[in-house]
């Protein structure tokens, strides 16, 4: 049955007509197969909800926390007197100073893995937009066009005024109506090409379609292509585009199925990748009468449970607080089942979880340390540079230093700063410069967000009139700045008023995008019914096999299928401490899974 997607419904046969003419049909619905309710779950994220089988694919629309704000033809809103919201660039320059300041606890796989986890439910459609289709938005002709939104650069800026550059390139978010599924006088819904419950989609369905080009439908497997490294994983495609910064001829790798996205996010879909094959391959010993398709559901049923076991249990505690997240029912202290599935509530995101994760863009130390297989340092190398650079990874032993660094190297501060490579280049030589905190304010403006305050009010459930209102929520500083550059407390930008902010109580980040991220991950647990801590779930885990997977850490998984990986920190977001100290990946302290659960 095509399903429309953004009404979630069978397509009439008016809106057919009408998706035909537009030749729009492949995009704006999506073919759903009848479900049955005891199903694998589904690679393309079809039939999660049994009431609303298309929530949860690809295209599934995105929800809001609070109304869109905009100005007419969805142009920014406007200041509270009437005039325009201060320059992106400016404000960035002025509430996040450049530098470079390191986290001495947490390492770089933290910055990493938040990368890799957002590529699960959010597409870099944007991005690519203004990288490779829409590249004049700075010239006379591009400033015409309505899919431009270039940012101006103040003349006195601190960087610019010295280099004559006064605009960098970038365009409008893509939404259901820039591909003709909604027309243009109705209410902006974002489109993101990414399902939107946690599924591994980096490796499993980066696009619909590819998990038929990589499994092997042999005993579970995905396909692996052997090479230099032993890292190669199908298939490269060495004329694509998408591999903007590929130095050739040497680095020509470029994935066809797998992401070409941060150096980060390559790194742990290639982990990920591995990871399924290791499981399958396990399963397959312990259980030699299974076929393949048992096995590759039950290596993704595991290696699903692997990624979110390690997100929300070991990376999302030191970043959001332990104690919080207790409190607030995103973890649980005991071990056992959880059955918190609502079948009322589709699988679905909110605009402002994604976009929020752009704060993340300040603890991202972009001058990576490269570390050889014994721990000796060896080069550092500008990440900025390798950002759509696959082929850097299956270069020499590129992935291995880039391992290894991940574990040794801290991550920039939790602060108020922004590392000058992330500020000033971002895009290594792809774009002429480009600042992502500016480009990051500017988006919010153009996704139509409510002022920073509005979304206080939300979660304090208080009224925020004036700036004395924001004393509890910035230090007597941050607070100053924020009124040396804002007029009026309604003019703050939502990520604006996220990067002054205090930080929560016992975690790292922002109050308000603790908030956000809250209220996503509740919503995501409640809306998944294959989330993998139930008992009432099509395939779900006995009790010992829930066991194990609670015993799954970043450390392991990197001494399971991490190059030349053989002594790691037991909590390898943490950095190497006479607490946390390197032991040997045979060591009862690391912890990962014993698959003995699975046997028959
Ligand atoms: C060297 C590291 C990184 C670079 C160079 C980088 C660069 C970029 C760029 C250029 C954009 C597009 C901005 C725009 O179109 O408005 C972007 C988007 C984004 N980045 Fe990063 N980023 C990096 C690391 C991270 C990390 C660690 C996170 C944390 C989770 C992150 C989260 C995001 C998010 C949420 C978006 C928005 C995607 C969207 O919804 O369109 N990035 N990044």
């Amino acid at each position: 049955i095509l399903y429309d997607c953004v009404s979630g419904k069978p397509a009439n046969r008016t809106q057919l007509r009408i998706y035909a003419q537009r030749n729009n049909t492949g995009v704006c619905t999506v073919d759903v197969k009848p479900c049955d309710p005891k199903e694998w779950q589904r690679v393309d994220g079809s039939c999660n909800n049994l009431k609303y089988p298309s929530r949860g694919t690809h295209r599934t629309p995105t929800i809001r926390l609070l109304p869109l704000d905009f100005s007419p033809n969805n142009e920014p809103r406007k200041a509270a007197d009437g005039g325009d919201l201060e320059l992106a660039r400016r404000l960035r320059t002025q509430l996040l100073s450049s530098g470079e300041v390191s986290n001495m606890k947490l390492t770089q796989l933290v910055a990493y893995f938040l990368l890799f986890s957002l590529g699960d439910i959010n597409s870099i459609h944007d991005p690519l937009n203004y990288l490779m289709n829409i590249t004049n938005c700075c010239t006379p002709e591009g400033k015409k066009d309505y899919r431009c939104t270039p940012l101006e650069i103040p003349p006195d800026d601190p960087v610019h005024r010295f280099s004559g550059i006064r605009c960098y390139n970038l365009t409008r978010p893509q939404s259901f109506q820039t591909y003709g599924c909604l027309d243009n006088n109705t209410d902006f819904v974002r489109i993101v090409f990414q399902t939107p419950i946690y599924d591994l989609s980096n490796v499993y369905n980066l696009m619909p379609g590819f998990i038929d080009r990589i499994r092997s439908f042999k005993n579970g497997m995905l396909k692996i292509e052997k090479g230099e490294n032993g890292y190669l994983f199908p298939e490269s495609d060495p004329d694509s585009t998408l591999c903007l910064l590929n130095q050739r001829p040497r680095e020509t790798r470029c994935h066809k199925y797998l992401s070409n996205n941060g150096i980060g996010t390559n790194l742990l879909s290639v982990l990920f990748y591995r990871q399924h094959n290791k499981l399958a391959e396990d399963l397959h010993k312990l259980n030699p009468s299974w076929n393949d398709e048992r096995l590759f559901f039950t290596a993704r049923n595991i290696n699903i449970a692997i990624f979110l076991q390690i997100f929300i249990y070991e990376l999302m505690p030191i970043v959001l607080g332990r104690r919080n997240l207790i409190r607030d029912g995103i973890i649980s202290r005991e071990e056992g089942f959880r059955d918190l599935y609502d079948e009322d509530i589709p699988p679905q995101t909110t605009d402002e979880y994604a976009y929020s994760y752009r704060w993340f863009h300040t603890i991202q130390e972009t001058n990576m340390k490269l570390y050889d297989s014994d721990g000796s340092f060896l080069r550092t190398f500008p990440m900025v540079n390798l950002t759509t650079r696959t082929g850097f990874l299956a270069v020499g032993e590129n992935i291995v230093h880039i391992t290894q660094g991940g574990f040794r190297q801290e991550s920039a501060g939790f602060d108020y700063t922004i590392d000058i490579d992330m500020g000033d280049r971002t895009l290594g030589g792809s774009q002429l410069a480009t600042d992502v905190g500016a480009s990051d304010l500017a988006k919010g403006r153009y996704f139509g967000f409510p002022p920073y305050i509005t979304y206080k009010e939300l979660f304090e459930n208080r009224s925020y009139e004036s700036f004395s209102d924001l004393e509890d929520s910035f230090s007597p500083e941050r607070l100053y700045r924020v009124m040396q550059t804002h007029k009026s407390p309604e003019n703050i930008d939502l990520l604006g008023g996220m990067w002054a902010e205090k930080h929560v109580k016992g975690g790292m980040v922002p109050e308000t995008l603790y908030s956000i991220v809250v209220e996503q991950l509740k919503r995501t647990m409640a809306s998944d019914r294959y989330w993998y801590e139930s008992s009432n779930r099509p395939h779900a885990f006995n009790k010992k096999q829930l066991k194990e997977i609670r015993k799954v850490s970043i450390a392991g998984l990197l001494c399971c299928v991490g190059d030349h990986v053989t002594e790691i920190q037991p909590k390898a977001f943490y950095t190497i401490s006479s607490k946390n100290p390197l032991v040997k990946c045979g060591s009862s302290k690391i912890g990962k899974l014993d698959l003995s659960p699975w046997k028959e």
